[in-house]
């Protein structure tokens, strides 16, 4: 049984396309992560997943059922953290979570709950209504792991919440994936999805762009590497012959190193790059690749100019 199938799913807002015959499958166990920049459809995916808002058109199944005529039955089974979700100022974040335990039919052990998102017992018993953001975004996180959920889906889980707490997020989503949970979360946080997922899907104006393994994202990126090239003495001329070579992006020196070095952005071969700079008289001394950022692969899959080879 698929924990999440979405096929051919769109939804209009009037002329607004705010998903545009959306398709993925989300595999048992994985952890998904959900990018894409402000606008893109994510919300309002994750809307329609939880049938909050209904799609214009396509299907979308959760844990085998469909996601518009079973989805009181589908809450049981899930843990959902939605965005901007609101607690209730009245009520201490121990009530909430009991409040939570009750209504899924749990067994589970408050104290055991609050101390996994790291709120303490007088944290427990004060008013929700005085909580900072990130205290509101535990307790939130806390409720959406009542039950052990088949399947969790966190938009935007580490909003609010400082380094650490952004870090026991990835903690706790890894802990939850290992107990065989699947976890599907959208984030803008790009370092976070490198550190927590097992697949990655890119949203651009509601369409899928990309749906891969961060490794097969990064490959799929032209002028995906850039090497670090250490050299004898500076020369404007090979510089000039490496920016000929196929496949080069762009050939700088690095004026902020100690010896002389070239910095290369390339999607061609290593070796002509090396060797046009020994052609043109340089002596290599030594050399070493990066790979292309998160961040750069974002960048290509969701702006204008996107240059993606896949
Ligand atoms: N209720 C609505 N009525 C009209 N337009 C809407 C509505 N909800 C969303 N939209 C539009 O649909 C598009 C997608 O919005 P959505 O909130 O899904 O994006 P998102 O990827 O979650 O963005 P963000 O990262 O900023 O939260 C946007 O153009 C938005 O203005």
């Amino acid at each position: 049984m698929v924990p999440l199938s979405i096929d051919g799913v769109s939804k209009r807002y009037g002329n607004v396309v705010a998903v545009d015959d959306l398709s993925l499958t989300v595999e048992r166990g994985e952890v998904f992560g959900f990018l894409g920049p402000n606008g893109a459809g994510k919300s309002t995916t994750i809307n329609m997943v939880l049938d909050f808002v209904t799609p214009t058109a396509g299907e979308i199944s959760v844990l085998g059922m469909d996601a518009r005529t079973e989805s009181k039955a589908i809450r049981r089974r899930i843990g959902v953290l939605p965005e901007g979700y609101q607690t209730y100022a009245r009520l201490t974040g121990r009530q909430h979570l009991e409040f939570a335990i009750e209504s899924k039919n749990a067994a589970d052990d408050p104290d055991v709950l609050l101390e996994r998102v790291g709120l303490d017992a007088a944290d427990a018993d004060r008013k929700a209504g005085g909580y900072s953001k990130g205290m509101s975004q535990r307790l939130l996180l806390a409720m959406a792991l009542v039950g052990d959920p088949d399947l969790l889906i966190l938009d935007e889980p580490t909003t609010g919440l400082d380094p650490n707490g952004a870090r026991e997020m990835r903690e706790l989503v890894r802990e939850e994936a290992d107990r065989g949970a699947t976890v599907f979360f959208s984030s803008h946080i790009l370092g976070q999805v490198e550190a927590v997922c097992d697949r990655v899907g890119i949203v651009r104006e509601g369409h899928l762009v990309a749906e891969d393994t961060i490794e097969g994202l990064r490959d799929s990126v032209s002028g995906g590497e850039t090497l670090r090239i250490k050299v004898d003495r500076p020369d404007q001329d090979a510089l000039d012959a490496v920016r000929r070579v196929d496949g080069v992006h762009s050939a700088e020196p690095d004026g902020s190193a100690a010896v002389p070095t070239v910095v290369v952005s390339t999607s061609g071969s290593k070796t002509a790059v090396l060797s046009a700079l020994e052609d043109a008289g340089l002596v290599v001394e030594d050399f070493s690749t990066e790979e292309a950022s998160l961040e750069e692969v974002f960048r290509a899959y969701t702006t204008e100019k996107a240059e993606v080879t896949a």
